[in-house]
């Protein structure tokens, strides 16, 4: 069965209604034994500018396949990727790449920083070897630092700083390129109640501010109201789309 999810119908007041994600019928098969398995079975997701979609489901539904093909990170066995207007199966490798760096922003759920590198570096580094001026790099940096409570932080290394903090530079961090797509796996899995609350809150502010179309994984229900819309997978597939309240009073994903 194909459903289509798609993440607030109505546009942000004066501005024109856009997706900057659409999965289309995609489907996702690994070689297993002599056959296959389908991790995502046509799939098809659409999230407008300045929308989260909360992504649940069981170990093993497919939440990690259908991040890793949105991201571009893997090619689908049929089917669609849209990213900002361009449909990324034509794409060489190369192209699909430049794509992914302009437009799509990853969050995983550990960090990765760079022991060596102070806060404010782990965001220059890779905007300034993709050929921006490290003073602009700077800038831009320290303002995505401030933006995410850490302007005190800026010269502190991964040790100074806590698990929440990591966390927070991670998102500045997937913000540097002006993505138009976050994708975000489990941000809170690391992390306490209050922290998680607070990473959240921040991706739900910077899902507004920046106007991205953001998709998050999360076994976290408590803070699906947060998000716009929930899409919950089931061997592959998505169920209909189900709204934060719904979701929760039907019990559906408890
Ligand atoms: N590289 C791979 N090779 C073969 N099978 C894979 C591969 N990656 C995922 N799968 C299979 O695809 C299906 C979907 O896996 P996926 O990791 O996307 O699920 P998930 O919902 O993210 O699970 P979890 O919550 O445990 O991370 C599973 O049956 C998994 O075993």
């Amino acid at each position: 069965m194909s459903v289509t999810t798609t993440a607030a119908l109505t546009p942000t007041a004066g501005s024109a209604l856009t997706h900057p994600l659409t999965l289309s019928n995609v489907t996702l098969e690994y070689p297993d034994g002599g056959g296959t398995i389908k991790a995502l079975d046509s799939v098809s997701l659409r999230v407008a500018a300045g929308r989260m979609v909360s992504l649940v489901g069981p170990s093993g539904s497919g939440k990690s396949s259908l991040l890793a093909v949105a991201a571009t990170l893997v090619r689908p066995t049929s089917g669609d990727v849209i990213i900002d207007g361009i449909n990324t199966g034509g794409l060489k490798d190369k192209e699909l790449t430049a794509l992914r760096r302009e437009t799509v922003g990853i969050i995983f759920q550990q960090p990765n920083l760079l022991a060596s590198l102070t806060a404010v570096e782990q965001l220059m580094i890779g905007h300034h070897l993709r050929g921006n001026p490290l003073k602009a790099a700077r800038s831009r940096a320290l303002d995505l630092l401030d933006l995410v409570g850490l302007a005190e932080s800026a010269g502190k290394r991964p040790h100074q700083l806590s698990g929440g903090q990591r966390q927070r530079v991670n998102i500045a961090r997937a913000l540097m390129g002006s993505p138009k797509v976050l994708l975000v796996d489990e941000p809170t899995a690391a992390l306490d109640h209050a922290r998680s609350a607070s990473i959240v809150g921040l991706l739900r502010r910077v899902t507004d501010e920046f106007q991205v179309a953001t998709v998050m994984v999360t076994h976290d229900t408590e803070f699906v109201p947060l998000t716009d819309a929930v899409a919950v997978m089931r061997d592959g597939g998505l169920t209909a789309p189900v709204v934060p309240g719904a979701l929760l009073s039907a019990g559906v994903a408890e």
